[in-house]
């Protein structure tokens, strides 16, 4: 039978590292093994897929710009409409795997798989976790279930929706976390589905990556007891268009600085209330009446996820209540 065809794009992160020794699970460099040797490493790739590689960067993942983002996008809705290409598979670092999981999710206007892996260990690492995650990664990517169902990311065995996926832990292989589960597993070759997304993403998407060339700068500011107002000040200065308010509970705002948020919305900057907690969602007009100042709640996004969402929002619209319907929808 004709095996699915996938290329897998690389961007470096740990799954391309390498260390000096065995032992060496945490202390190494990111981004060293350039793609054709991590295939190359894996001869059982050919018996589920036909595999090539590309190097899009060789990064660790924190150092991602929007212009790198945005490059990333436009190269993966290339690839997505070759005809002969089953499915998609992007190595990446996982500090930042959340932000292009999400953002490729809203903009790749394509049912086929794309599917986002990385790993916690180094490929030189004792119990190197890179190889089965790319192994799966690319039996995900080539899997007629796997379409439709937008972006996805594949680590320790799981296949986790790209928009509701955080990295939650660190030096673990258990780095992955969905507030609302995972969709399905991956075991020996096989995929098993549990559940599917029901938020717009890709083909039912009102973003397309081939109509976006630049990203507007939104910045985020993390709430925490005794914090100074003049950070938000801060953010606005280094061009932020909108903030966001990675804030304390359900999103809630010192007495001492709200006077700051609302002189910034009056000066056209949108405010985005989300949460420092993780799990769970803010809601309007709980905490701060968002309705009066028309700021925006992000729902169950976390920060970072509420960031990439308000700068596409963004490239559509400078209308607060647009943006919170997008971040109810999405
Ligand atoms: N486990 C990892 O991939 C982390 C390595 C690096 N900080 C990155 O995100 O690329």
């Amino acid at each position: 039978a004709r095996k699915p065809q996938v290329v897998i794009v690389a961007t470096g992160g740990t799954i391309a590292g390498a260390g000096a020794s065995a032992t060496n699970s945490a202390t190494y460099q990111a981004a060293k093994v350039p793609v054709d040797k991590l295939i190359a490493g894996i001869p059982e790739l050919a018996q589920v897929a036909q595999v090539r590689g590309e190097q899009a960067f060789q990064i660790a993942s924190e150092s991602f710009t929007n212009e790198q983002l945005v490059e990333l996008a436009r190269r993966v809705s290339s690839l997505a409409k070759n005809p002969a290409l089953d499915g998609i598979v992007i190595t990446h670092g996982t500090d930042t795997l959340e932000e292009t999981s999400f953002f490729l999710n809203l903009v790749v206007k394509t049912d086929k798989p794309i599917v986002l892996v990385g790993s916690m260990r180094p490929g030189t690492s004792m119990s190197a976790d890179g190889m089965l995650n790319l192994y799966n990664a690319v039996v995900v990517a080539g899997s007629p279930e796997a379409r439709g169902k937008g972006t996805l990311v594949v680590m320790n065995d799981q296949i986790h929706s790209g928009r509701d996926v955080t990295k939650r832990v660190n030096i673990q292989t258990n780095a992955f976390y969905s507030q609302w589960g995972p969709l399905g597993m991956v075991v020996e070759g096989k995929t098993f589905w549990f559940r599917s997304p029901v938020k717009r993403h890709t083909t039912a998407s009102e973003f397309d990556i081939d109509a976006v060339t630049a990203l507007p700068a939104v910045h985020i500011v993390y709430g925490s007891g005794s914090m100074s107002p003049e950070l938000y000040q801060a953010a606005a200065k280094a061009g932020a268009q909108a903030i966001v308010h990675a804030g304390t509970g359900n999103g809630s705002v010192p007495n001492y600085a709200v006077d700051m948020l609302k002189a910034l919305r009056s000066q056209g900057l949108h405010i985005v209330r989300s949460s420092r907690v993780g799990d769970g969602f803010v809601l309007r007009n709980s905490e701060q009446p968002d309705d009066r100042y028309d700021w925006v709640v992000a729902h169950d996004l976390n920060p970072q996820k509420a960031k990439i969402l308000a700068a596409l929002a963004l490239t559509k619209t400078r209308d607060a209540k647009e943006l919170q319907r997008m971040f109810w929808e999405y």
